[in-house]
């Protein structure tokens, strides 16, 4: 029998608070999914959400899938309604997706209550929409909603339930988690125990919700227990706590299990793919993650470093090229020389043998870490500390004098902001004196530096800051705290990130400046004059 992987981003993932989804976007996140290698992609309720039913009518023209067919969400007929005059179930008719995926009652509870109809009539409602969209020429799934809680309270009449939709020909019949209050114990009887009841040559999916933590742990107890459709979302999106993270079941069923179950280059693609959505629903991605989070492979502790040193395999589960991440060493107060060494390897620094400089970095980095800096989150400050302690030097693009910014309030009631700054260096020979307004006065005094740098490097004017971080610390002191700052830069390529500690705001942020601007310097391959 062959097995399914359905994602349901478009549909139930959208269904996320805070997610706004815009036609394009789901244009644009439908071709990521079927690069992922996915056999089939939800792509929403036509009928009912009108994007939803743009969505389909543009999809016709504007995507060419290679691995996936679309699936149209919608419900089973209206009580008392004749299938062929529901309007709801022509719309899915008139999407013309190649699948219909239809949520169908299964906990009696909901048939009683939510539906105000009888048993009989939820069965009739089941079979009839079945039949006649089969009838039409469409694959049918049918969602079980709520059905391991129907289970639970009547088993007889969630079974009816999902033998009415087979024996109505159904490919595939999906049986849901939908309030997510399973734990996988649980699932895995009740999937056993629907398989035995249905027979073998009948497709059970699962499609779980993350309420108590287990989405993911539910849909391989699921599998394991006889399922072989299994739905969920990228980055675990959807409703309340999420839908299951496909990506992380199906890497659990591939690398762990042995079951190739994507076609194309699949999980290799998966860390890209899911931050390419991320970017596209426009929600940060998640650092811890499993399998594709920026943090899923990175090593703080000195001892993981020391064994890692010897064999990557030591301290983590699997390769994470298997899944396009990286492994990353994180360089803080934990570090030991083992991670400053695994780090320098990372950066193209070889230290092995250098004893003596390993000592000096590792140090060096604790001493800092205990006076606010932090490493972990700035790489780039890292690096120019390493380079200086390898070579004896930092590069000497310039020479500070001095700088000064200020913040000069006008208007009739002061009520106006305006900041300035003057920076005064050497730099190309010459002396520098440039003056930078902004709208604060790191701002100024970023502009003031940039316009001081960027007539001895043009290259500078590539340089964008792109993030600021303020963090006071030791905040018990009030105004004694010290400040530290972080800053990401891009050059429009890469971005790099660099930390700065002082006693207030701006020295903070002119030592993450100064770092940066060396940094990127550095990086264009661009030489001191
Ligand atoms: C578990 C899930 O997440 S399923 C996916 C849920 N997704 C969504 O709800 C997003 C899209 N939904 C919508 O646009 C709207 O809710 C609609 C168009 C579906 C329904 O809106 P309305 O027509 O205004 O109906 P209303 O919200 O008042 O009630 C829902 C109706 O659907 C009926 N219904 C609910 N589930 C089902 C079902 N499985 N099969 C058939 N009818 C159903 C209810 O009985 C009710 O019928 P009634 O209008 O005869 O009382
Ligand atoms: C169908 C669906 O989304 C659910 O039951 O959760």
């Amino acid at each position: 029998m062959s097995f399914h992987v359905y994602d349901t981003t478009l549909r139930d993932g959208a269904q996320q608070e805070g997610m706004n989804l815009s036609v394009t976007d789901k244009l644009a996140i439908a071709p990521l999914l079927d690069e992922l290698g996915v056999g089939f992609i939800e792509g929403g309720w036509p009928g009912a959400v009108p994007k939803d039913t743009e969505f389909f009518a543009r999809a016709r023209s504007e995507l060419t899938l290679k691995n996936a067919v679309l699936a149209a969400f919608g419900a089973t007929r209206k009580v008392g309604v004749k299938v062929e005059e529901d309007p709801q179930v022509r719309a899915l008719l008139d999407s013309q997706a190649p699948v219909v995926t239809l949520v169908a009652k299964s906990d009696v509870r909901h048939v009683e209550r939510a539906l105000r109809t009888t048993a009989e009539e939820n069965l009739a409602m089941i079979a009839d929409t079945v039949r006649f969209l089969a009838g039409e020429g469409r694959r049918v799934f049918v969602d079980a909603e709520h059905f391991f809680d129907g289970y639970r309270f009547d088993r007889a009449a969630s079974l009816a339930a999902v033998e009415a939709a087979f024996d109505a020909g159904a490919e595939v019949v999906a049986l849901c988690d939908t309030n997510g209050g399973m734990l996988p114990g649980w699932v895995g009887d009740i999937v056993a125990e629907v398989r035995d009841a249905v027979g073998p040559d009948r497709l059970l999916g699962v499609h779980a919700h993350n309420d108590t933590g287990c989405a993911v742990a539910n849909s391989l107890a699921a599998v394991e227990a006889g399922a072989s459709h299994v739905q969920g979302t990228v980055n675990g999106y959807g409703e309340r706590t999420g839908n299951a993270d496909l990506i992380t079941v199906v890497a659990n069923l591939e690398l762990k299990h042995g079951r190739a179950l994507l076609a194309g280059r699949g999980l290799a693609e998966a860390s890209r793919i899911a931050h390419a959505i991320s970017e596209l629903t426009n929600i940060s991605p998640y650092a811890r993650q499993p399998y594709v989070g920026a943090s899923a492979f990175a090593h703080k502790a000195g001892l993981h470093a020391s064994a890692i040193k010897v064999d990557p395999d030591l301290y983590q589960h699997i390769d994470p090229r298997a899944v396009g991440n990286d492994m990353r060493m994180l360089i803080s107060d934990m570090a030991g020389r083992a991670s400053i060494e695994l780090k320098g390897r990372e950066l193209g620094f070889d230290l092995a043998g250098q004893g003596d400089v390993l000592s000096r970095v590792t140090n060096r980095i604790k001493d800092a870490e205990a006076n606010g800096y932090t490493y972990d989150a700035a790489d780039a400050s890292f690096e120019l500390i390493l380079r200086e302690e390898v070579t004896g030097e930092r590069p000497a693009y310039f020479t500070v004098e001095s700088w000064r910014s200020i913040v000069e309030r006008t208007g009739s009631r002061g009520s106006e902001t305006a900041s300035e700054a003057t920076v005064k260096l050497r730099a190309g020979g010459e002396r520098i004196v440039s003056t930078g307004e902004g709208n604060g006065p790191v701002n100024a005094l970023d502009q003031a530096l940039r316009q001081a740098l960027g007539r001895v490097y043009p290259e500078i004017e590539k340089f964008e800051l792109i993030d600021f971080k303020v963090r006071i610390l030791d905040q018990t002191h009030g105004t004694d705290a010290i400040t530290r700052v972080l800053i990401e830069t891009t050059d429009g390529e890469q971005s790099w990130s660099t930390v700065g500690v002082g006693p207030n705001l701006l020295e903070a942020s002119w030592e993450a400046l100064t770092d940066s601007a060396i940094f990127g310097l550095l990086k264009a391959g661009v030489s001191p004059r």
